[in-house]
């Protein structure tokens, strides 16, 4: 972890009445409860993905719009830094994450993510999925994603997250559950699709994904929900439409409305089964007044209010 992040923000006062995130944000530490910010610097995975890259630099830059958030409540939150994979040694900075998540759920703090590119997934599920294992707990995978991240490649990238979590789950004799929400058609080529099918991987296209079908997705999270103890919750930012989220490697022609995802992430962060959060390939290079970065941060904002909301009453 390097280069801690200057919280600062918009000042009112110190009164609960004036509070904003970054007045009340601590560093980690071993006695630490609640939430922890887990920043992962990479976007080799892109990079390797013939994909453009950027997402290096997303970390803090979430971080900044998320700074000045007013509290309405109290908030246990912390900020553990960045994993940097500077040497363009993936695997190394995936391992790390992972090991970072599992310190993290062992000291039952919920993990939020912030990418890099999707290559961050497998990072973080080993930490998840040993958890798991330890625990005797089923985890499962939700992903808000225009794309699978199914690929089969000789080297993780940020398309190959999935499948390999699949590999590692076969491996280590752990159910492999992935429900994948805003699938677009022309982002998956028809072998992703076979692939999904052969692996049991359940999915809602993009266009399925409106205010009239918002109660029967529910009902699938419900479904979902039942067959895991903890949901590994990723959502990669190329799910929403680009002109809601232009800051993205591979932006969605179609995309589904964040007014439509936003119920459905409030279902999930109530159900409390959600052990961790991760946000991917936020690209500042192709962001506009940071309205993909303020997305990214107000989904984290909510979450950590939701959480905070359960452990208080
Ligand atoms: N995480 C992104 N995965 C996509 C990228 C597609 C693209 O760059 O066009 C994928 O590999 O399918
Ligand atoms: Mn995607
Ligand atoms: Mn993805």
């Amino acid at each position: 972890m390097k280069n801690p992040f200057q919280w600062t923000g918009r000042f009112d006062g110190e009164g609960k009445e004036h509070q904003r995130l970054f007045q009340v944000i601590q560093p980690f530490n071993s006695q630490t409860k609640g939430s922890c910010l887990i920043g992962f610097s990479s976007d080799e995975g892109v990079s390797r993905n013939k994909g453009r890259v950027g997402a290096y630099h997303a970390p803090d830059l979430i971080r900044t719009q998320l700074a000045s958030f007013p509290l309405h409540h109290e908030i246990t939150l912390c900020d553990a830094g960045n994993i940097s994979c500077d040497d363009k040694n993936l695997e190394k900075a995936q391992n790390n994450l992972g090991d970072y998540v599992l310190k993290c759920l062992k000291q039952g703090i919920t993990p939020i993510i912030l990418g890099g590119g999707h290559e961050v997934a497998y990072g973080s599920f080993q930490g998840s999925s040993q958890f798991a294992r330890e625990n005797n707990k089923r985890i499962g995978i939700i992903n808000f994603d225009a794309h699978f991240d199914l690929r089969e490649d000789a080297q993780a990238t940020s398309g190959t997250p999935f499948y390999q979590a699949y590999k590692l789950s076969k491996q280590n004799h752990q159910d492999f559950r992935y429900l994948c929400l805003g699938i677009a058609r022309q982002s998956n080529t028809a072998i992703l699709f076979e692939r999904a099918n052969k692996l049991n991987v359940d999915y809602v296209m993009d266009y399925e994904m409106d205010f009239s079908t918002i109660s029967s997705i529910k009902h699938k999270l419900a479904q979902f929900l039942k067959e895991v103890d903890i949901v590994h919750l990723s959502i990669d930012l190329d799910v929403f439409p680009q002109s809601q989220a232009p800051g993205v490697s591979a932006p969605a022609p179609y995309g589904v409305d964040y007014k439509i995802i936003f119920p459905l992430l409030q279902y999930l962060f109530e159900s409390g089964k959600t052990a961790l959060l991760e946000i991917a390939e936020y690209n500042p290079l192709f962001d506009r007044d940071n309205q993909t970065a303020k997305l990214a941060a107000h989904i984290i904002y909510e979450y950590v209010h939701g959480i905070s909301k359960k452990s208080t009453t």
